[in-house]
């Protein structure tokens, strides 16, 4: 059965932790599907498996592009797709476009949307009312990382006052959860306690309703990985022993 934006808002209140990890194609998203994870994030972060620096370049084609392949292998998670950089923050119109084009052609029950400044939660609250489920995304948001680095952030009394009023701005817009990026744990709980929508931590400790990381990062795929990240295993060194193995055969006239 699949799952809905109100079940995990349900979670939320009996305590249930929610399993998220993100994914860029089928085969990926079918192995996650399939292992239980509760919701599938077509992250911008993709952009690692791409060849690219920063989130900065993906397009909404290409997010379209991955997020089909995405879905036609899920079943029960709830699929959420990133709107990438400037595919949102110029209008109201070009973030309802980008929005109603990800739901129509990918089949994903969701959207998220970077930051928690007023024009950004005025935009998610008129998403919101034209039908579309909304995810937040505040701490480290990587879409600005030529101004903020990718440092904790939230670190001085101000800071983490801002992060908590963008945090129940975004809830009063009607976000169904919230992404909380790299930031200390005793916000991330403060903020947690404070809302009844399920906050999903990223680097931001243990007190939130669930986890995500980068599935790349999870499975050793990726060269680097945030200092926060867990690789629970190293698929690099077991994909380029595969390989050598084979080209091995193949020289020798072992294989077939
Ligand atoms: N593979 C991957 N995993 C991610 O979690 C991820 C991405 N890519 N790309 C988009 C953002 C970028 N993320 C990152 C990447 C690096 C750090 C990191 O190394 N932070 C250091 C400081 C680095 C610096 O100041 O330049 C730290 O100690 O916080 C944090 C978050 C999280 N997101
Ligand atoms: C790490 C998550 C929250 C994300 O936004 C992404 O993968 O792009
Ligand atoms: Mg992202």
């Amino acid at each position: 059965m699949a799952i809905t934006t109100q079940q995990l808002i349900q979670w939320k209140q009996q305590g249930r932790s929610i399993v998220a990890l993100t994914a860029w194609d089928y085969a990926i998203a079918q192995l996650l599907d399939t292992a239980g994870v509760d919701l599938i994030l077509v992250g911008d972060s993709m952009a690692v498996v791409l060849g690219y620096e920063t989130t900065l370049p993906i397009t909404l084609d290409e997010m379209i592009y991955h997020a089909k392949s995405v879905r036609r292998g899920v079943k029960r998670a709830l699929v959420v797709v990133d709107l990438p950089f400037l595919t949102y923050q110029e209008s109201l119109q070009q973030a309802m476009h980008s929005a109603g084009r990800v739901l129509k052609e990918t089949g994903a029950q969701a959207v998220k949307l970077e930051g928690g400044y007023p024009a950004i939660a005025e935009t998610i609250a008129r998403l919101v009312e034209a039908g579309i489920p909304v995810m937040g995304h505040v701490g480290l948001t990587p879409q600005s990382v030529h101004q903020l680095g990718l440092r904790q952030q939230g670190k001085t009394q101000e800071a983490s006052e801002r992060i908590l009023l963008e945090a129940i701005a975004l809830e009063q817009a009607g976000v169904f959860s919230l992404v909380l990026e790299h930031i200390p744990a005793d916000l991330a709980m403060q903020i947690t306690q404070k809302l009844s929508i399920p906050t999903i931590g990223i680097g931001a400790g243990t007190h939130c309703d669930g986890q995500v990381l980068v599935t790349s990062d999870v499975l050793g795929l990726a060269e680097k990985h945030p200092p926060f990240a867990k690789v629970y295993t190293n698929l690099r060194e077991t994909i380029t022993k595969a390989v050598q193995d084979y080209a091995v055969e193949v020289r020798d006239r072992k294989f077939p």
